[in-house]
């Protein structure tokens, strides 16, 4: 009986009983899709754009992974049985390297090898829309852009200054989740707020900061990572434990940068010293 003029007191918090964790609730285990990665320190083979190809490298180090920048078309698809994981990015493709791109992912495919595609300014030109939808019919495991890029591949009008995102997040969403159903590809969408689907499930990532976009090339590294942890686990779920640790790590190097050159570098040190403790109590995965 409640007390005179009052409401029912709560009920005491069950004693003993820790709340859900996140692979209970559905979601992965940031901390362990880290430590698998690290223990495994996957070779992956990276067909990358000049701007990023140190930047990308030195991000795949720095989270324990070992990257190798193999692109020339003479020997791009003859690596691939090498190497555990590939990431096709077409920043700055022409006739060879696209004949590249397509003759590696053709052989990810046939070796069974997970790959990951960057669909850099997909929507710009002609010769990268013909190139997005060559590499989209050689089946990638994971597609990661920004929403211009995403909304672009998937068919759609979109508002993408070359490499920069100019639409939203959600308004990638439909476009993300129509494309993934119909490509068998988790599609993750990066920006402020992550959006990522299998075309069935869908989560977002709450993690990252407003320094990121304003450094070149963190989005292309961030596609080696998710290629580094797809090498290891099923892809869904480390596409987001992959964009969790890529953002917590971002997170902690704002803290201290004063700006995008000193952020740069902060963030290197802050991928190499993830401690997997402190990426579970960090990581925000919420189901969408
Ligand atoms: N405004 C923001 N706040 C917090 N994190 C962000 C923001 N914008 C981007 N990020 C993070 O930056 C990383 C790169 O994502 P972004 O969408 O900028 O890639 P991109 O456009 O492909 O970059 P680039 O092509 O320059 O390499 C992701 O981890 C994302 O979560
Ligand atoms: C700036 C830029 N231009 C082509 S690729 C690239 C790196 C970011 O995508
Ligand atoms: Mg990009």
């Amino acid at each position: 009986m409640p007390a005179e003029g009052g409401a029912e007191p709560p009920a005491p918090l069950p004693v003993g009983r820790p709340s859900p964790t996140a692979e209970e609730r559905g979601l992965p285990d940031t901390a362990d899709h880290l430590a698998r990665m690290r223990a495994a320190a996957p070779l992956v083979q990276n067909i990358t754009n000049f701007v990023a190809m140190n930047v990308m490298a030195n991000a795949m180090l720095a989270i324990g992974a070992s990257p190798a920048m193999v692109h020339a078309e003479d020997e791009a698809a003859e690596f691939v049985p090498l190497a555990a994981a590939l990431s096709i990015n077409i920043g700055t493709p022409d006739a060879r390297w696209a004949e590249a791109m397509c003759a590696a992912a053709a052989a990810a495919r046939a070796a069974g090898r997970p790959w990951v595609l960057d669909p850099v300014a997909v929507g710009a030109t002609r010769f990268r829309r013909d190139l997005g939808a060559r590499l989209l019919a050689q089946a990638p495991t994971v597609i990661r852009g920004n929403a211009s890029e995403i909304l672009a591949l998937a068919g759609g009008t979109q508002a993408g200054r070359g490499a920069d995102a100019a639409d939203s997040v959600a308004a990638a969403e439909g476009a993300a989740r129509d494309l993934a159903r119909r490509s068998g590809a988790v599609v993750a969408v990066t920006g402020p707020v992550d959006f990522v689907t299998d075309g069935a499930r869908a989560a977002r990532v709450a993690n990252g900061h407003p320094m990121m976009p304003r450094v070149t090339a963190l989005g292309c590294a961030l596609t080696g990572v998710v290629a580094a942890f797809v090498a290891e686990a099923d892809a869904f779920d480390a596409t987001l434990a992959a964009i969790a640790c890529y953002g917590i790590a971002g997170e902690m190097a704002g803290a201290t940068a004063a700006g995008p050159g000193s952020f740069q570098v902060a963030f290197l040190d802050t991928l190499a010293a993830l401690d997997p403790d402190e990426v579970r109590a960090r990581a925000r995965i919420v189901a969408a």
